[in-house]
């Protein structure tokens, strides 16, 4: 038999590692509980499909991830992965923010080698627990040859999405992570990867980020567009110093009166703007629901304003420029 692959499982939280107080609690339980070698311990067919080491890095709620772990959980994984005797790593993850670690290391991981990010709906003492299925089809995934530049993935539920494009739709439900309208890269079958397509935009090993010397992210907070928008949240992110602002928006990143004039004003004042969209689905278009141009703004495309978010955030450690920050949206 071939010799299987060497996975690295880092943990850091969330429902995957969670227990609630009986076997039918799956709401309201607690997270971040288990450590990562009684989860391995849990699934004895993970030793079938590669050699695990488990690591924990954190032991949180995902809701609780921040930047500082982000730039921290990064650095690990670009020495992990820098090792000749590992093909993959697997973090197992909170799933209310795993869409936004995913995009994270997405644009900084600096390898082709898998990288799989995983987390469970239900909490490890729930009966039909979904947390040992996923860790057996990350760890089989990110020891795939299939999974070998294919960016950084999210696997829960038999499914591959790409970083990305992937974003939680359901508070509660196990079919929650979807790229809605882009679609999912593929499947996992009994253990195999199957994959149907691939991201078009530029990730991991061919990106412009580098955070090895960085210590702290430039400040980048999201507000968001209804009808009756006033200012308070976007003069109280300029009060604090933000670098940028993400907005957003109505539709296609529309903004009222109020917004739009006070948004130019921060931007005059040098607070990068990206106009973003909160309907989730669809490109926020230059030039669309505003004169991008005039303004200086930005425009997310078609990243949710919580990605949008981690570009922008990343772009700014690279330039000012906003056309050039413009373009690393069209790229990443
Ligand atoms: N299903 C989950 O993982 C959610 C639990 C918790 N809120 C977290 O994101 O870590």
């Amino acid at each position: 038999a071939d010799k299987l692959p060497n996975v690295m499982i880092l943990a850091t939280g969330g429902t995957i590692a969670g227990t609630g107080a009986t076997s039918t609690t799956t709401v309201g339980y607690t997270a971040a509980k288990i450590g990562v070698e009684r989860l391995i311990e849990a699934v004895p067919e993970l030793q079938k499909v590669a050699q695990v080491k488990g690591e924990q890095v954190f032991q949180i709620a995902s809701e609780n991830m921040n930047n500082e772990h982000w730039l921290k959980l990064a650095k690990r994984v670009n020495e992990v992965l820098k090792k000749s005797d590992v093909d993959g790593v697997v973090i197992t993850h909170g799933t209310d923010t795993i869409e936004e670690t995913a995009y994270f290391l997405n644009l900084v991981v600096k390898s082709k080698k898998p990288v799989v990010i995983v987390g469970a709906m239900r909490p490890a003492t729930a009966i039909s627990a979904d947390g040992p299925i996923n860790l057996y089809n990350a760890v089989a995934l990110a020891g795939s040859k299939e999974a070998v530049g294919q960016g950084v993935l999210v696997s829960l539920n038999d499914e591959i999405q790409g970083a990305r494009d992937v974003t939680k739709t359901n508070t509660i439900t196990g079919h929650t992570f979807r790229a809605p309208e882009l679609g999912s890269l593929g499947y996992m079958v009994s253990g195999q990867a199957k994959f149907y397509r691939s991201s078009t935009r530029k990730h991991t090993s061919e990106t412009e980020f580098d955070v090895s010397r960085l210590e702290t992210l430039p400040a980048v907070d999201i507000a968001y567009g209804t009808a009756n928008a006033n200012t308070l949240a976007i003069d109280a992110f300029a009060a604090a110093g933000d670098a940028g602002i993400v907005y957003a928006g109505t539709g296609d990143g529309s903004l009222s009166t109020a917004v739009r004039a006070r948004l130019t004003e921060l931007r005059q004042q040098g607070i990068h703007i990206n106009r973003s969209s909160r309907t989730g689905n669809g490109p926020t278009v230059r030039g669309g629901e505003n004169d991008d141009d005039k303004t200086d703004f930005t425009v997310s495309d078609t990243l949710t304003p919580q990605k949008a978010r981690i570009l922008l955030m990343l772009a700014l450690t690279k330039t000012k420029d906003s056309k050039e920050i413009q373009r690393m949206f069209y790229t990443y």
